[in-house]
């Protein structure tokens, strides 16, 4: 059973408190869309998929409560443009508040607000479906075009940050090719790196692996290009935050120096992301914006200082890599696609092999 970030029923949003993870497991209840403002804003949750599935749940749970009155439109534009200024670099919260939107409106012309309000809720709950769905299809599509580049019974992954049930609705994108890797029984082991400053990798991708017995070893980030040398690593596949029209990749930062070491070890590099999470509105990773976080985040753990007193920090959240340097493809629901060929892919003028 993989683990739960987020508890929904209808009227009722509780959230996995990841910033207690890993010693202690506190659900959160998100009782608006405030409430899922601040969660997503002090990291208690966080991944591109799930920002979005908490923030739009946070907007059908207070919709359940009547919101917005005799003009849920104008609410729900209202919550859908504060819950996208949240985080900055993640597309997948401001894709759905668009999509959503956009059905909201068309559904205003037929409905009145209470039928409305039910139409959006019903639209809400159906993208949790949805992106479990979505991850099994990445976790498969990626274990066999792994698998099938290989003649070795079991391979071996390195992957970066978190990128499970921890930051998904569920099974996850990238960790989810690994649990699927495992599943089909050809997972050796993965190395996962602690992912400073946040450490999403030793607090929840440890966490994960620990709780559903997936082989997999802790190392730090600088032990990465040693452990490509050293631990015959099959492939690298990480997660995306937002990737563009011509495959240029945001993701944690620290992404774009793995990719670099796996092209120089002669590794393939693998970005496993939902369609969700692709902006072909832009043309290059150049036009991301790139989140910088609070220096606390990186001189300081749980409260105690770890770094000179006066030293001054740069703590970007995020790096773009190049399209170029991602070498085994990109792995979404609809199949695996080299950056050359995503766009087409995404517009339905390509399907995978
Ligand atoms: C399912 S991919 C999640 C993606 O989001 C993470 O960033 P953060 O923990 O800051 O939300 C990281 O970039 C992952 O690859």
């Amino acid at each position: 059973m993989t683990l739960e970030a987020i508890r929904y029923r209808t009227g009722s949003l509780q959230v996995l408190n990841q910033l207690l993870l890993p010693h202690q497991t506190v659900y959160d209840d998100i009782r608006s869309v405030q409430d899922a403002f601040e969660a997503i804003k002090s990291m208690k949750v966080r991944g591109a998929p799930a920002i979005a599935i908490v923030g739009c749940l946070s907007l059908a749970v207070e919709l359940r409560a009547g919101a917005g009155g005799d003009d849920p439109v104008t609410f729900i534009r209202e919550s859908l443009c504060h819950l996208t200024s949240a985080r900055p670099t993640a597309v997948n919260m401001g894709r759905a508040a668009r999509e959503l939107m956009e059905f909201a409106e068309n559904e205003s012309m037929e409905k009145n607000s209470e039928q409305l309000r039910e139409s959006v809720i019903a639209w809400i709950e159906d993208m949790l479906e949805r992106d479990v769905n979505d991850n099994k299809k990445i976790g498969n599509y990626g274990a066999q075009h792994i698998l099938s580049g290989v003649p070795r019974d079991s391979v071996t992954i390195l992957t970066h940050c978190n990128t499970g049930s921890l930051a998904t609705a569920g099974y996850g994108t990238a960790l989810g090719v690994v649990r699927s890797l495992h599943g089909l029984g050809r997972l050796k082991r993965m190395y996962c790196t602690e992912t400073r400053p946040y450490n999403q990798g030793s607090r929840l991708t440890a966490y994960e692996a620990v709780a559903e017995g997936i082989p997999a070893t802790l190392i730090t980030d600088s032990m990465a290009a040693l452990t490509m040398r050293e631990m015959d690593i099959t492939a690298v596949v990480v997660g995306a935050d937002r990737v563009v029209a011509n495959g240029d990749t945001a993701n944690k930062v620290g992404t774009y120096q793995l990719a670099i070491a796996a092209k120089h070890h002669g590794i393939p590099f693998y970005v496993a992301a939902p369609s969700t999470s692709c902006d072909l509105s832009l043309e290059s990773g150049r036009d991301i914006i790139i989140e910088v976080r609070p220096p606390e985040e990186l001189t300081s753990i749980n409260g105690v200082s770890i770094a000179a007193p006066g030293i001054e920090v740069w703590n970007p959240a995020f790096d773009v890599t190049p399209h170029q340097l991602i070498t085994g493809g990109i792995i979404t629901e609809l199949g695996v696609f080299l950056p050359s060929e995503l766009q087409a892919a995404l517009t339905g003028r390509l399907t995978a092999l």
